[in-house]
């Protein structure tokens, strides 16, 4: 069996991982996005209930969300977007540090993020899939939402006045 190829990131518990399989030839190409045994030999054993997708246009910014009991594994599968995610935990001692990722379609990278952290990208190609695994069912009420701009977190972000829905531009600070 293929080992997962897991990158450790500045922030605790968040991963960087290749697709099991990234196969190309004259054709196209052939991804293996996610492997469970694979994910489970590698101890990575969250159990991933639902699947979802947004599809954005350049420049569109969705986040930053999260909640105190999701596990997300975010993709790209098409396009790229820049993936910001911040440490929204105030027992941990990486409160409020965030990284930043490039996810796209020839990378295939994805990110693993635990629980009490918050999410947003920005989509940088003319259109993305933005794709996670999450391991709870949606529920709106107990998620957070922070401003993508606040300068208390001081996230960079590559694009400096982005397309935001309500719920994200009247978010106010922290
Ligand atoms: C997140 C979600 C939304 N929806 C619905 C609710 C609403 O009618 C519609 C659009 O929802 P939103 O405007 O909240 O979508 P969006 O602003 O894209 O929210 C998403 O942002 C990214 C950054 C995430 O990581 C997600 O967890 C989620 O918070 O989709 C579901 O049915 N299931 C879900 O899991």
């Amino acid at each position: 069996m293929t080992a997962l190829k897991v990158r450790e990131t500045t922030l605790d518990g968040v991963l960087v991982i290749e697709a099991p399989t990234n196969f190309e030839d004259f054709r196209g190409s052939y991804v293996e996005l996610y492997n469970r045994d694979i994910y489970h030999a590698a101890g990575l054993t969250q159990d991933f209930l639902q699947d979802d997708i947004s599809t954005s246009g350049r420049h569109v910014l969705r986040g930053v969300h999260g909640d105190g009991k999701t596990w997300k594994l975010v993709s790209c599968l098409y396009g790229s977007f820049y993936l910001a995610v911040v440490n929204w935990d105030p027992g941990s001692p990486g409160y409020r540090r965030w990284e930043g990722f490039t996810l796209s379609d020839s990378n295939r990278l994805s990110v693993l993020i635990p629980p009490r952290h918050g999410n947003g990208h920005v989509v940088m190609s003319e259109r993305a899939i933005f794709h996670y695994k999450q391991t709870t069912q949606y529920d709106r009420s107990s998620q957070f939402t922070l401003r993508y701009d606040d300068p208390a977190i001081g996230i960079w972000w590559p694009v400096k006045t982005p397309i935001l829905s309500r719920r994200d531009d009247e978010v106010p600070h922290v």
